[in-house]
């Protein structure tokens, strides 16, 4: 049988010989396509002398499958005859037999006299016998044989399904080896079968022969002589002598011979047949090893070129990857470039910002994120509050796998020094000395770190420390001479105490003047120039300072604490003066009470610190929806701030943070509280800068020439701010007595609830001229008794607060520039910059 499929998906097989062959579609295509073909001699090419080839091929496999037929048809005859030959062999044995016997019986008289059966005689084993036994053996061994061959069949269509199947190039090329090399290996096996089954007829034929000689027939009649051997002819002539030997003239040789000439042309026919199957089977052997070194020739130079593709893919895939890595640096350096544009313009916004922060008075906002300490635990990844690092005015908060996002202006992470922080509010510190009120408080919740940002341990002092200390640097070698004073007081429990002075008959009381401004008798002011003397100072504050370990804090500071540090200034040569004023606060830090878990007195203070809080909180809110009534008197705190929050005062807030997962709604609430603070808009902070007379006079004059003012009004007029002016009795109190500005000097400008036009004129630089652009405003105040042209009637120069009552103020630009040239030259002091931070 042979079933080929050429171009078909099946594969292709035959079957020779009982025995099928299979061929994988592959190792088909291969056979007849690839080797015929010559790969990359172009499609059409190709596939005509792969058609050819396949034709030829098919040709081929057809006369070959047509002689496989024949061969296995004739195989099955020749093996249908030898079984009629065995059994006519088997009959003429018996019948041979039969006549033996009745010569015999004829021969020995006795037998018959002895009255034996027959069959007596065939009680012992009789050549024929043995003939017989043999023939059976032999059929038996045929009968097994062709099981074998059934059995194997089997195996082999299996094997021949597992062959089947899709590979890749190179895995066709191995496979159609590997089945080139399987139906190599199955033809020899076939060829080794032939060979056995040819040797096994051959034997069989020999013992028929030999059974044939015993028999007494005469082989030379059935078989040629050419193909008879001479021991053949020997053995049948020695042999038991029956005579039947030789011309064969008996009737019963004749027919035997007759009958055995039958068999031996069938046996020959059948060894012929098998001769040639061998000899075919050789021959496809010889076309399939033939196709087999094609085929793996095929296969070499496909490994070949599939070699030389890969390099060359490695090639363009180098090529590739340079090109890549060319692209992506040239990426990286856009990147870069607007990372570096975006950085300039953040910059930049944060300047406008700045400006724009001074221009409307917004409290400044920073913030700064404390590092974990032991009483958050030990959860180790539960710090959920981050900073951008491209951003440093974002906070990010992981809210329960949300993020939310606040703004500040500057935010500072758990790694951030004290020196880093200082450095951002040290431009603050650095306009006291010109003259501004300046304010920074820290606010957060219990445990934070206000404490440290403020005050800090010993070691690594914090912002009070540094402030003071460079204060007395910046006012050391100038040509103003200073005086700095400072006072330490705390609010517990809403009572007002002086840290520098327990004497407890000493009640601190906070008052207002009747012409307005706050001040706190008896609150014990001390001169410090060195830091020596601070270092005592706070000392002495941390030591009377209300203090106890909580669940929160092991030194919780359950009171708010002010430090107060005033700043004046002379010039000895001009005459001109300034005062500066920098609030230092410390608050207590809100805390839960149901996390806290406290009582008692810890309770009470927790109470009262979180009242004030909440009234700061109040104040917040009604400053920054511009209420008309703002709820300063809800709380000591509130009130005491009141300058700065709702004052002439540049006022900068540091929220404190914790980082961790367990103080994230505090956390939250403190950075709410701190966009609500960033949006407060107290107007533009002016300087306390009094010209001596003279001075005045000459700008007075220079300013009458063809000036028509406006005058803005303030918002002071109305509202209730604490001025740190020595006009406030409350400055006053912590100036050292017998200060050349006294509470009495009407020089500092006090424009708290002065009607403007009782207020003593002020001359203001308008914002709008070109070099005071921000918070370039100079409150000039002048004395009641000078003889300036600018009198209480005359139109006012003041600071411009929005809300104020405003005439315009027209000057020409030359002679702003000169007044302003001139206010720089004599009036502003060695810090003097145009800049806020
Ligand atoms: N930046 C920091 N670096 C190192 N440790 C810090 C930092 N900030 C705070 N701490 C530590 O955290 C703890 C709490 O800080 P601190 O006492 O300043 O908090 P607080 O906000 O003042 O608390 P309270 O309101 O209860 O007084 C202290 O042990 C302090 O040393």
């Amino acid at each position: 049988m042979l079933r080929y499929n050429i171009g078909g998906s099946a594969c292709g097989s035959f079957s020779a010989y009982g025995k099928r062959i299979y061929i994988s579609p592959s190792l088909s295509q291969d056979v007849l396509g690839l080797v015929g073909g010559t790969k990359g001699s172009g499609e059409g090419q190709d596939g005509h002398c792969q058609s050819g080839n396949a034709k030829a091929e098919h040709d081929r496999e057809e006369r070959v499958k047509r002689r496989l037929l024949q061969l296995e048809r004739s195989h099955k005859e020749s093996m249908q005859d030898k079984d009629d030959t065995i059994l006519n062999l088997r009959e003429l044995i018996s019948e041979h037999e039969r006549k033996l016997f009745e010569l015999e019986t004829n021969t020995d008289g006795n037998r018959n006299a002895q009255n034996l059966p027959p069959s007596a005689s065939y009680r012992h084993p009789t050549p024929t016998q043995k003939l017989l036994d043999q023939i059976e053996k032999l059929q038996k061994e045929k009968e097994i044989l062709l099981l074998k061959v059934a059995e194997y069949e089997c195996t082999e269509s299996s094997s021949d399904l597992r062959l089947s199947g899709d590979f890749d190039v190179t895995s066709q090329m191995g496979s159609c080896t590997t089945d080139t090399e399987k139906e190599l290996m199955l033809i020899k096996r076939d060829k080794h079968y032939l060979d056995r089954e040819i040797t096994k007829l051959r034997q069989e034929n020999k013992q028929l022969r030999e059974m044939l000689v015993k028999c007494g027939f005469d082989v030379s009649l059935v078989i040629p002589s050419g193909q008879l051997g001479q021991d053949d002819i020997l053995k049948s002539s020695g042999e038991k002598g029956f005579g039947i030997s030789g011309s064969g003239s008996s009737p019963m040789s004749q027919l035997l011979s007759s009958q055995d000439m039958e068999n031996k042309v069938n046996k020959d026919q059948e060894i012929a047949i098998l001769r040639g199957k061998f000899k075919k089977l050789g021959q496809n052997a010889m076309v399939v090893d033939h196709d087999f070194v094609d085929v793996k020739t095929a296969y070499l130079a496909l490994k070949a070129e599939v070699k030389v593709i890969t390099g060359s893919f490695g090639m363009v895939i180098a090529e590739m990857q340079r090109e890549i890595q060319l692209a992506l640096a040239d990426i990286n350096a856009q990147n870069k470039d607007l990372v570096d544009k975006y950085l300039r313009e953040m910059k930049l916004r944060k300047k406008y910002h700045n400006e724009l922060v001074d221009l409307r008075g917004n409290i400044r906002v920073l913030c700064r994120v404390r590092p974990p300490i032991k009483e958050d635990g030990t959860e180790e990844d539960g710090i959920v509050v981050t900073l951008d690092t491209n951003d440093d005015s974002l906070v990010t908060i992981n809210n329960k796998g949300r993020n939310q996002f606040f703004d500040v202006d500057k935010a500072f992470g758990m790694n951030s020094t004290q020196s880093q922080v200082f450095e951002e509010v040290s431009a603050l510190v650095r306009s006291v000395i010109d003259g501004y009120n300046v304010c920074i408080f820290a606010y957060g919740q219990t445990g934070s770190g206000k404490t440290f940002t403020m005050e800090g341990p010993r070691s690594d002092p914090g912002i009070n420390q540094r402030a003071l200390q460079l204060l007395f640097e910046e006012t050391r070698d100038s040509e103003w001479e200073y005086e700095i004073s400072a006072s330490v007081m705390e609010i517990y429990n809403e009572t007002l105490r002086d840290l520098l002075n327990m004497d407890a008959s000493n009640k601190l009381e906070v008052r207002m003047r009747s012409e307005g401004g706050l001040y706190v008798p008896g609150l014990v002011t001390v001169p410090v120039s060195k830091l020596d003397e601070v270092n005592k100072l706070f000392e002495t504050g941390r030591k009377n300072r209300a203090t106890a370990s909580t669940n929160m804090n092991e030194h919780s500071s359950r009171s708010h604490c002010l430090l107060c540090v005033t700043v004046r200034g002379q010039n000895p040569t001009t005459g001109s003066k300034s005062l500066g004023r920098l609030n230092l606060v410390d608050l207590a830090g809100s805390e839960r009470v149901s996390k806290s878990m406290a009582d008692g007195t810890r309770l009470k203070e927790a109470q009262n610190i979180n009242k004030s809080l909440a009234c700061l909180g109040d104040v917040i809110h009604a400053l920054r929806n511009k209420h008309g009534h703002v709820p300063y008197r809800n709380s000591k705190l509130t009130y005491l701030l009141q300058d700065s929050l709702g004052g002439d005062s540049k006022t900068l807030m540091i929220v404190q943070v914790s980082p961790v997962e367990k103080n994230i709604n505090e956390t939250v609430c403190t950075l709410t509280f701190g966009q609500r603070v960033r949006n407060v808009e107290l107007g533009s902070a002016t300087k306390n800068v009094d010209l001596n007379k003279s001075l005045q006079a000459s700008l007075g004059r220079q300013l009458s020439v063809k000036t028509s003012f406006s005058t803005p009004s303030s918002p002071s007029a109305t509202s209730p701010l604490l001025s740190p002016s020595a006009s406030s009795p409350f400055i006053s109190s912590l100036l050292p007595h017998g200060s050349p500005l006294t509470s009495s000097t009407p020089q500092l400008s006090s424009r708290k609830k002065t009607p403007s036009t009782l207020r003593p004129p002020a001359l203001t630089a308008s914002s709008s001229s070109p070099q005071l652009t921000g918070s370039k405003k100079v409150s000039l105040p002048l004395n009641k008794q000078t003889t300036s042209p600018i009198t209480p009637q005359s139109p006012t120069l003041t600071s411009k607060r929005p809300g104020t009552l405003s005439s315009p103020l027209t000057m020409s630009p030359n002679k702003t520039n000169q007044m302003h040239r001139l206010i720089r030259s004599t009036v502003a002091p060695r810090n003097f910059k145009h800049e806020r931070t």
